[in-house]
């Protein structure tokens, strides 16, 4: 008789064995480690150069002399020892070298893919600067460059070829733990249209944010690319594009797609998995969210999470403007996933303040490629989520011709349309308020309506402006006013982080009205004063956890929680859920300098200790 004794941290190891050997009896000692991250690691299946292979593990110079030799990594390292601050200094260094953003971002990437803590210390403490570059606007450049600076996988593409086995693909995915998934089919990436497969960036930077924002674990978190072709036809014919070269199929194939890949995370990694929507062209995003809404734990960032942060800057705008939000008369250049979205929601709003439906939505107007919405269009041109917002007759279909005679306190860009908002449509904004509220929501920054200098030049620095991609403070009459960025990523890192905690099976709505409201009421009237609509970009990470929490209270409050008892501390249990941007100790707890090794003498840093 053989017995086979198998040593796996891998569920797919011992049943693999079984295949193989079928007739022998197989011992399965099932162990895992977990890093004090919670990650998982095998110390006994891990060489001590693995430490320096792995970026999770890797500490590059900040191995201590302890480290490198209970690892066995002595010697493979020169012998300078750094401190995590100092590391920092030098990351900050190197990445100011790189004049171009796009050089900055291939920079952030191999950093990424060397050193995770460092990668994600480095973002965390400097969002700032850092933001843009992992997020938009570059990562815009970042995807549509893809095919060239694509170094090393770093999500899981699951492609039309793969039906009927998405589970078998998701396997693959090496990390047990996940929580969180973002997931794209690249149709529509930010403002720049079909980028298919290359879409991969922006899960990638979506959920970079959930770490650096939100502290939520990366191993906990999955960047998902459903390739399915692409439309772009730059890309068919491009040697470089990654992605499958075909167009997009649609229809049942790809819907039945999307349900087996829904079903696969379920069982993989359990109901609780919390999976984002991100850029997924409208028809898909809207259905998709109707239908997966009420049977799994799902949003759509660009429908609910952009809702949430203009709700917000509009809450926070009544300390100024002294306006409720039923008091106000809005516009939209659009009327997609972004326009609806947030027009739902301030529905949902003045809903709360005790206006009827009907009423709320008789104060918002949309205008989309073909004019201001309207009942009169031929039956079959008002898609259905468009058909609330239409007005009974249509003035005009021209822009400008509907600033005029709408004359809104608000006006709101969610349409890629770059420019639209343009000198006469400012300055009719400008006759008709006091204090116009102007959103510029359109990433990248080449694709905002206007600019902000455009916006405060032709408001005479009397708007109130928010912009989907962050621009430099403007200078107007001898003021400089700070623009806000008005961008869900002040809202999905918390909301996925307080989802996490609790154990929300459904997202809900309110969930992100309630977003809003913390984000309001994190704005001073110092924030305000500088033409803010939102906190700095410096308090969007303390913005994440109290959005956490609030999210917390509301699942208690309203019984939709399952993580039970309900703790008493929500702020506690939230930071018990978060990532530690510190070294771990990589010694074995018993680990003692050998009896005939000479410790070497002199000063042995230990950056475990001295950073924050
Ligand atoms: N700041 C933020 O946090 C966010 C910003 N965005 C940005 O908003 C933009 C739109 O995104 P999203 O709503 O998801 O995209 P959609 O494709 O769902 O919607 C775009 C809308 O704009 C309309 N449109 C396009 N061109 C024009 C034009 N020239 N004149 C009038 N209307 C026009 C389209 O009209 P039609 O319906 O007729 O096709 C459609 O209604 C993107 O640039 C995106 O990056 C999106 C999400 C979050
Ligand atoms: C910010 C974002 O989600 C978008 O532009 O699509
Ligand atoms: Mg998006």
């Amino acid at each position: 008789m053989r017995i086979i004794i198998v040593l796996s941290r891998s569920r797919g190891v011992p049943v693999l064995t079984r295949r193989l050997f079928p007739k022998s009896p197989s011992f399965i000692i099932h162990r895992t480690f977990n890093d004090s991250n919670g990650g998982l690691i095998m110390p006994g299946q891990l060489r001590g150069y693995d430490h320096l292979r792995e970026p999770r593990l890797n500490k590059g110079l900040a191995f201590t002399l302890e480290e490198r030799q209970s690892l066995g990594i002595h010697g493979l390292l020169p012998a300078q020892i750094r401190t995590l601050d100092e590391q920092l200094e030098l990351c900050r260094l190197a990445f100011s070298r790189y004049k171009e953003d796009l050089h900055k971002y291939v920079y952030m990437v191999e950093l990424h893919d060397r050193n995770e803590k460092l990668f994600f210390r480095l973002l965390t403490e400097d969002i700032e600067r850092m933001m843009p570059i992992v997020y938009t606007p570059t990562v815009g450049l970042a995807c549509q460059k893809f095919g060239f600076i694509f170094r090393r996988s770093v999500g899981l593409f699951v492609t039309i070829n793969d039906r009927g086995h998405v589970y078998e693909v998701l396997k693959n995915w090496p990390e047990m733990d996940v929580r969180a998934i973002v997931v794209t089919d690249g149709e529509r990436i930010l403002g720049l249209g079909d980028l298919g497969a290359q879409g991969m960036g922006i899960p990638v930077g979506k959920l970079a944010l959930y770490t650096a924002l939100a502290g939520v674990k990366p191993h906990q978190c999955l960047p998902v690319v459903i390739d399915v072709g692409t439309n772009n036809e730059e890309f068919l014919q491009d040697p470089l594009y990654i992605g499958l070269k075909q167009k997009r199929v649609r229809g049942e194939e790809y819907d039945a797609l999307i349900d087996e890949f829904m079903a696969a995370v379920v069982k993989r990694y359990g109901q609780n998995t919390l999976i984002q929507f991100e850029d997924f062209g409208n028809k898909n995003a809207f259905k998709f969210l109707d239908r997966y809404r009420n049977s799994y734990c799902t949003f759509n960032d660009d429908i609910q999470g952009t809702a949430a942060i203009v709700v917000a800057g509009l809450m926070a705008s009544q300390k100024i403007v002294g306006r409720s939000m039923s008091e106000h008369k809005f516009l939209f250049l659009g009327a997609g996933e972004a326009a609806i979205g947030i027009a739902d929601l301030l529905v949902r709003a003045m809903e709360s303040d005790g206006i009827p439906e009907d009423q709320a939505q008789e104060k918002i107007w949309m205008f989309d490629k073909q004019g201001l919405l309207a009942k009169e269009r031929e039956e079959g041109e008002l898609e259905g989520h468009k058909i609330r917002y239409a007005k009974d007759k249509c003035p005009t279909k021209d822009f400008l011709e509907v600033v005029k005679k709408v004359q809104p306190s608000v006006l709101i860009g969610a349409s890629a349309a770059a420019g639209a908002f343009n000198k006469d449509v400012l300055r009719t904004m400008a006759d008709c308020n006091e204090r116009p509220i102007i959103f510029a929501l359109s990433n990248p920054t080449a694709m905002a309506e206007c600019t902000a200098q455009e916006a405060y030049d032709f408001t005479d620095g009397r708007c109130l402006f928010a912009s989907g991609s962050p621009f430099p403070p403007v200078e107007f009459n001898g003021k400089t006013f700070v623009t806000g960025q008005g961008n869900n990523a002040y809202v999905f890192p918390g909301v996925a982080l307080g989802v996490i905690a609790s154990g929300i099976h459904h997202i809900s709505d309110d969930i992100f009205l309630k977003a809003a409201e913390v984000v309001a009421n994190k704005v001073s009237e110092e924030d305000l004063s500088k033409g803010l609509l939102y906190p700095p970009l410096s308090s969007i990470k303390q913005c994440s956890i109290e959005i956490a929490v609030g999210v917390l209270e509301y699942a208690y409050q309203k019984g939709i929680a399952s993580r039970y008892p309900e703790p008493e501390d929500k702020l506690a249990l939230i930071k018990s859920h978060q990532y530690s941007f510190c070294y771990e100790r990589s010694l074995p707890a018993t680990w003692r300098w050998p009896q005939n090794h000479c410790k070497p003498q002199g000063t042995v840093k230990d950056p475990c200790l001295n950073d924050s």
